[in-house]
This record gives structure tokens, C-alpha cells and sequence, in this order.
């Protein structure tokens, strides 16, 4: 754990309930926007109250224990009660333990909800010694408009083309030598944001072009993941699996033939058992009355099809959002399978840091409740402008390199087409 601080900060909290917000993307800031939204709903932040960083391998659990702290030490005015209201902290862990990114929790200093036709305001104040009430209440900011259009484009990175094909084919050989079932190989694309550059204007896009997925801002890393790792609400679980990919038809009668292909595919069906069986494993502690469907639904996104698995249950001890993560993180359709295996395989053949590239992204209230999507379809806007993107695929004995090129060149459109 990165975060040295000795004492545990007391935070002042309270939420009012507020009229009608329309958009909460024009509230954020331009350069460090801190988002969670899905449908239109979900949470805005703006500054930071409370930065804490973890990093290695126990970075989630750490956070869990610090969380705890934190939780307990603050006081919560909170008239509302429901998710995401009252005291909160966005989320991105490093998908490695020996990642150079920290992982963070950030605890605003003003959070703006919206969610079934409630609107709120939260504000948080660090309390100095000897304070017990911040002087001032809650308010509504102001929006501001959106910076000037600007078109950026990705290029490939540490990964060239040729030598994703490469690694692709080598994880093949190791997979028919019987060395691991299967193993999720990424790329990366590489580009720079302008001095002045608004990112309101990237994640406006994402959230317009992708609103059935998680699109969310969090110190540097936005994206718009169809993937829900794990969501916590009232002792009860739920996640949303996915693994299994194909393209969209270029009409509707070749759209629906695509669904069906990857609906009986026994590639895709193999890629997405592995995923599912992770996932169960990694819950099945933590829930006695998991549900999932025996076979796996298609989801149509604007880019692609996937295969998906709703998981459902009860939890039976207790655990937060981030014990969850904790659990689950990575799944097999992110790592692969068996884990540790699939782990090393991709440290050899991928020539790069994922970062917080398919780690959990999310928040989690003071309660433990939470959201947290597998951050995919994303990109990490570091400090000095350098944005680098990521996409991966499954890959298992059938895979065909070029095949699982051209689907992470599918699954980086949404990226692309925001920045571009
Ligand atoms: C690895 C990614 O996506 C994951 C891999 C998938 C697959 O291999 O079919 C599908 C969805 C995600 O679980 C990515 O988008 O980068």
C-alpha cells in the first residue's frame, strides 16, 4: 500500500437531494474528469477530498482494509439511502500487481447523482482537528461548455501488427503443447492530446455511442465497458460475463446469421465456459444461491456481438464490492485459464504495461455497495498527455492470428472513434 498517511482522515459528508439534473458530463472537469454513468444515470465527481493509492499484488485487499477505515471514521449525512449516494470513492486497479500504475481510490469533493428519477448533491469535507461541522451545505455546480472539437488518431504501439500475430500464435503452440486452456492477448495503440484538449468532448461520445455500457472517467483512464465485474446492492450480487466475440452484419438479415454463428460457434461457446467457470469459482464462496443461465445470451453492441452470462445471488457473508473484486479479479476473460499460467504467458508475449487496462473500475459506497465494470474499451490519458489505448481477445487451441487481430481492431472502435 502506497498511501503512508498515519492517521485516518475524519471526512464530513452530506448529500441533499436536488432538482432535476440534466447532464451531469458538462459538471466534470475538462483535463481530470471523474465519471460513472450507464442509461444516463450513475455519478459525477469533481476535485478530490481524499486520494488513496495501493499498489503489488495485495493492492485490493489493501484497499478494502483502508476503505474500511475510512468508512468508519467518517461521518454521513445521507437522507437518501440509495446507491451511490452519501459517502462514495471511484475506483482503477492495475490489472498486475507489478504494474508502474498505482491503483486509486478518489473521494470527491462534490459528487453529483442521478438514478431512477433522484437527483442529488454530495459534498465531502476533510475535517481539521477540533471540527466537527463544515460551514457550508452542498450546492449544485455550474456546467460549462464543451472545448473545441479535436480529432486525434491512435497508432499502433509497443505491439506492432505483425507481432500481435506473433504472440498469437506462439500462445497457440502453448495451448496445443497442453501448457494452459487459454490466454487473453492485448495491444496497444498510442497517441497525444492536445495542450487544452477537453476530454468532456471523448467521453460525451462514448456515452452517446455506447449507453448500454459503463462509461466512466477515473484519474486518467475513460472507456466504456459492456462488462460488469461484480455489482453489490443490498446483500445482493450480480455480474455480467462476457467472452466470445464476432462482428456486426452489414444488414439485417447478415446481422441476425452473425448471432447465430456465435451462438453455436464451439470456439466462442469454449472461450465463454472458461470465463463463466471463473467467475462462479472465484463467487460461489461468498453466495450459496448463484444463478446462471446453462447457455450464454448474445449482446448486441453498437461494434460487435458477444456472448454474455447474467450471474445472480444472494451474498451469504457479508463481503463489500471490493472483497468481491478481490475474489474475481483477473476473470478468464481477461487472464485465461488456469490463471497463474495464463498470467505468465502474457507477460512474455505482451510488450507492454496493461495498467489499469482490464482491472476492476468502479465505486464504492461507505456501506461496501458498489459497481465495478472490467475496464474495457478504454484508454489511460496520462498526466503529460500521452494517451494509450487497449484491446485484447481469448484466444484457445482454434484460434487464427489474424482472425484475433482484426477482432481487437473491432473492440478498439469505440476508443478510436471517441479520439478521432
Ligand atoms: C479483452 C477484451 O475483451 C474481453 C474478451 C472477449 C473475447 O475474447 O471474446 C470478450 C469480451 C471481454 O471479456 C477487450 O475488450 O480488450
Amino acid at each position: 500500500m502506497t498511501d503512508s498517511a498515519p492517521h485516518t482522515p475524519r471526512l464530513y459528508v452530506e448529500t441533499l437531494p436536488v432538482g432535476d439534473i440534466r447532464l451531469l458530463i458538462p459538471l466534470i472537469d475538462s483535463r481530470d474528469p471523474l465519471l460513472w454513468i450507464r442509461k444516463g444515470q450513475g455519478m459525477a465527481g469533481i476535485g478530490t477530498a481524499l486520494r488513496l493509492e495501493f499498489s503489488g499484488e495485495s493492492r485490493i485487499v489493501d484497499a478494502c482494509a483502508r476503505w474500511r477505515e475510512v468508512a468508519d471514521a467518517a461521518t454521513v449525512v445521507n437522507p437518501l439511502g440509495s446507491p451511490g449516494t452519501g459517502l462514495i470513492a471511484f475506483g482503477a486497479f492495475a490489472f498486475a500487481g507489478d504494474s508502474a500504475l498505482p491503483s486509486v481510490l478518489i473521494v470527491p469533493r462534490l459528487i453529483i447523482g442521478k438514478r431512477d428519477g433522484q437527483f442529488w448533491v454530495t459534498k465531502v469535507t476533510v475535517l481539521q482537528p477540533g471540527e466537527t461541522v463544515p460551514g457550508d451545505h452542498p450546492s449544485l455546480p455550474a456546467g460549462r461548455q464543451l472545448g473545441e472539437e479535436y480529432r486525434i488518431s491512435l497508432l499502433p504501439g509497443a505491439s506492432k501488427p505483425d507481432s500481435y500475430r506473433d504472440a498469437v500464435e506462439k500462445a497457440v503452440a502453448h495451448i496445443l503443447a497442453g501448457d494452459l486452456e487459454k490466454v487473453v492477448l492485448a495491444r496497444d495503440l498510442v497517441g497525444h492530446l492536445p495542450e487544452g484538449a477537453d476530454l468532456r468532448r471523448v467521453i460525451t461520445d462514448l456515452a452517446l455511442g455506447y449507453p448500454d455500457c459503463w462509461t466512466f472517467a477515473v484519474d486518467g483512464l475513460i472507456g466504456s465497458s459492456p462488462e460488469t465485474l461484480v455489482r453489490v446492492d443490498h446483500g445482493t450480487v450480480s455480474a455480467r460475463v462476457l467472452a466470445g466475440t464476432i462482428s456486426r452484419g452489414r444488414d439485417a438479415e447478415a446481422d441476425h446469421d452473425q448471432a447465430v454463428a456465435l451462438a453455436t460457434s464451439a470456439k466462442d461457446l469454449d472461450e465463454h465456459r472458461f470465463a463463466v467457470a471463473s467467475v462462479l469459482t472465484a463467487l460461489s464462496p461468498h453466495s450459496r444461491t448463484l444463478i446462471t443461465s446453462e447457455i450464454p445470451f448474445t449482446l448486441k453492441l453498437p461494434n460487435l456481438w458477444h456472448l454474455a452470462s447474467d450471474v445472480e445471488g444472494a451474498l451469504s457473508d457479508g463481503s463489500t464490492s471490493l472483497d468481491l473484486i478481490a475474489s474475481l479479479h483477473p476473470t478468464a476473460a481477461v487472464a485465461g485459464t488456469p490463471t497463474p499460467d495464463a498470467l505468465r504467458l502474457i507477460g512474455e508475449l505482451e510488450p507492454f504495461d496493461r495498467g489499469r487496462y482490464a482491472g476492476p473500475v468502479g465505486w464504492v459506497g461507505a456501506d461496501g455497495d458498489g459497481e465495478w465494470a472490467v475496464a474495457l474499451r478504454c484508454a489511460q490519458v496520462a498526466g503529460n498527455g500521452d494517451i494509450t489505448a487497449y484491446a485484447g481477445a481469448g484466444i484457445v487451441a482454434e484460434s487464427q492470428p489474424e482472425h484475433e487481430f482484426l477482432e481487437t481492431r473491432m473492440k478498439f472502435r469505440p476508443i478510436v472513434e471517441a479520439f478521432g
